[in-house]
């Protein structure tokens, strides 16, 4: 087996990865907020962690993953959405509204990623379902010290916590420097964050120790990431002995570069010290922790407050395939930026449309390209991989083709209409265009060619006529059945 390789920020090398157990390969992502639809930088991770899970169920076997990603569906901004929506006249109390808008928004996200041809996780918690066992965390890390509560609100006491800062290298002063931290009169220090913060009537709560309120957006992973890859597979029996060595720990967290600091040190921070080892030394959280790098738009993070972002779903609905963004995504290693753009995906989708041709004639049941495996443990090497897949393109290797581009979530068939494109026969239509252009131009009337033209193009085709005689391409919004009859 090929030994896989990856880059763990928390060491800053790149480092063979062993799984704790091999019976059960833990890994965690942060997932998306949902209040609302998902724009193309939130894509990236999906993908890329896809590979990643796509990988290990390879590598390990398709039962022996255990993937988690949350819905963070408590936050300010999910109130605020449903607020406006509630003062624009919606009906429903607040709640109904909130519960509304994240039912329908993580509907929206699930046809968005299933159309990237991302496998769904084996868990995706929400939040509002782990709301005891977040309190449960808080108050042990109250007793522990390494928490306070004041005035309704409970604080993580950063300075309590020696190796703060150690994942984004950085000492808690410079990030204090750097980061916006709130003051505020209910903090011992401006650095400390929020655990629990109290809700007014207007705003969702839950009852705690503490008042009514709700939790910070931090505590919510290290309480559902505890819950789902320590405390179940312990209680299912699902951890060997030697996993069990090394009580709360897993094997990888991942999420987007943009996560390192705050959240990602917090998530290290509130772990660690509701967990000591019996010396009383800070505990484990996650061996390996993996960041992809931010998805750009003129060199700035793609992000809903900058306003500079587009959707997963205004590109689908421009006839852009699932496939083709997976594509651009993974022409480009996870770990350098990235900018979306128009020939991007144009190339891409002729790439994968002479792909398609020539993997079709192939079943899908061979091994994946030793070459292209080699390139994917080497820290997910993706684009590696492609270079890669053209090599068995032009040695006409479509066993082997197949079985690559299906270890890299390509031909998932999760695009339906996309695979069967190739074998779309135009043939009539080139035929028939040919004929009337031939007689239009004995006539001078152009109208038959221009309809049978406009016909084509209305379902999708792109109609290129020159001298050299006509070409038909499915396109990518081709529909065949818009075809005209001939
Ligand atoms: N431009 C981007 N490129 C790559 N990943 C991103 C980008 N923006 C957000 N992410 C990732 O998307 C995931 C979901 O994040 P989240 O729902 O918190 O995003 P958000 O806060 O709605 O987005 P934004 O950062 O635009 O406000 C996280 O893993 C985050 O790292
Ligand atoms: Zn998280």
């Amino acid at each position: 087996m090929t030994k896989i390789r990856l880059h763990n920020t928390k060491t800053r090398r790149k480092e063979v990865f062993e799984p704790l157990d091999p019976q059960n390969v833990r890994m965690y992502l942060c997932g998306p907020t949902v209040y609302d639809r998902a724009h193309l930088g939130n894509a990236r991770p999906v993908v890329v962690f896809d590979v990643l899970y796509r990988l290990l169920r390879k590598e390990f076997g398709a039962d022996h993953v255990t993937y988690v990603r949350n819905f963070t569906d408590v936050d300010d901004k999910i109130n605020a959405t449903a607020l406006a929506r509630k003062e624009a006249g919606a009906v429903g109390t607040l709640e109904e509204l909130i519960r509304e808008r994240t039912e329908e928004t993580i509907g929206w996200y699930h046809a968005d990623m299933d159309a990237l041809g991302a496998l769904r996780p084996n868990f995706e918690p929400r939040a509002t379902d782990y709301i005891g066992a977040m309190i449960a965390m808080i108050a042990d890390l109250i007793e522990k010290g390494h928490a306070y509560a004041k005035d309704g609100h409970v604080l993580f006491r950063v300075r309590s916590y020696q190796n703060y800062g150690a994942l984004s290298g950085r000492s808690v002063d410079d990030m204090i420097a750097g980061a916006r931290v709130e003051v505020a009169p209910f903090k011992e220090d401006p650095m400390d964050f929020v655990l629990w913060k109290p809700s007014d009537d207007e705003l969702p709560g839950w009852d705690s120790p503490w008042g009514r309120g709700r939790p910070g957006w931090h505590i919510e992973c290290s309480a559902m990431s505890e819950e789902l890859l320590w405390k179940k597979p312990l209680a299912e029996g699902h951890l060997s002995d030697e996993a069990k060595k090394f009580p709360h720990m897993f094997d990888i967290h991942a999420g987007g570069i943009d996560l390192q600091f705050p959240h990602h040190e917090n998530e290290i921070a509130q772990s660690c010290c509701a967990h000591p080892h019996a010396d009383g030394t800070p505990g484990e959280f996650a061996r390996f922790w993996l960041h992809n790098e931010m998805l750009q738009v003129e060199g700035k993070k793609m992000s809903k407050s900058l306003g500079n972002f587009f959707t997963v779903r205004d590109l689908l609905d421009q006839g852009i395939p699932g496939e083709v963004i997976r594509f651009v995504f993974l022409q480009t290693h996870y770990g350098k930026p990235m900018d979306w753009t128009a020939e991007k995906a144009a190339q891409a989708e002729t790439t994968l449309r002479k792909w398609y041709k020539l993997a079709e004639t192939a079943l899908d049941n061979e091994e994946p390209y030793v070459g292209v495996l080699n390139a994917l443990t080497d820290d997910l090497n993706t684009a590696a991989a492609i270079a890669e897949c053209w090599q068995l393109y032009h040695a006409s290797d479509a066993p082997s083709l197949r079985a690559s581009m299906s270890l890299l979530g390509l031909m998932s068939g999760s695009t339906p209409g996309w695979a069967s494109l190739p074998d779309v026969d135009l043939s009539a239509y080139v035929v028939a265009l040919a004929d009337q252009r031939a007689k239009a131009m004995e006539t001078k009337d152009f109208s038959a060619v221009d309809a049978l033209k406009s016909a084509l193009m209305a379902a999708g085709v792109e109609v290129r006529m020159s001298k050299a005689g006509v070409e038909l391409l499915p396109g990518a919004g081709f529909d065949a059945s818009k075809l005209p009859d001939v």
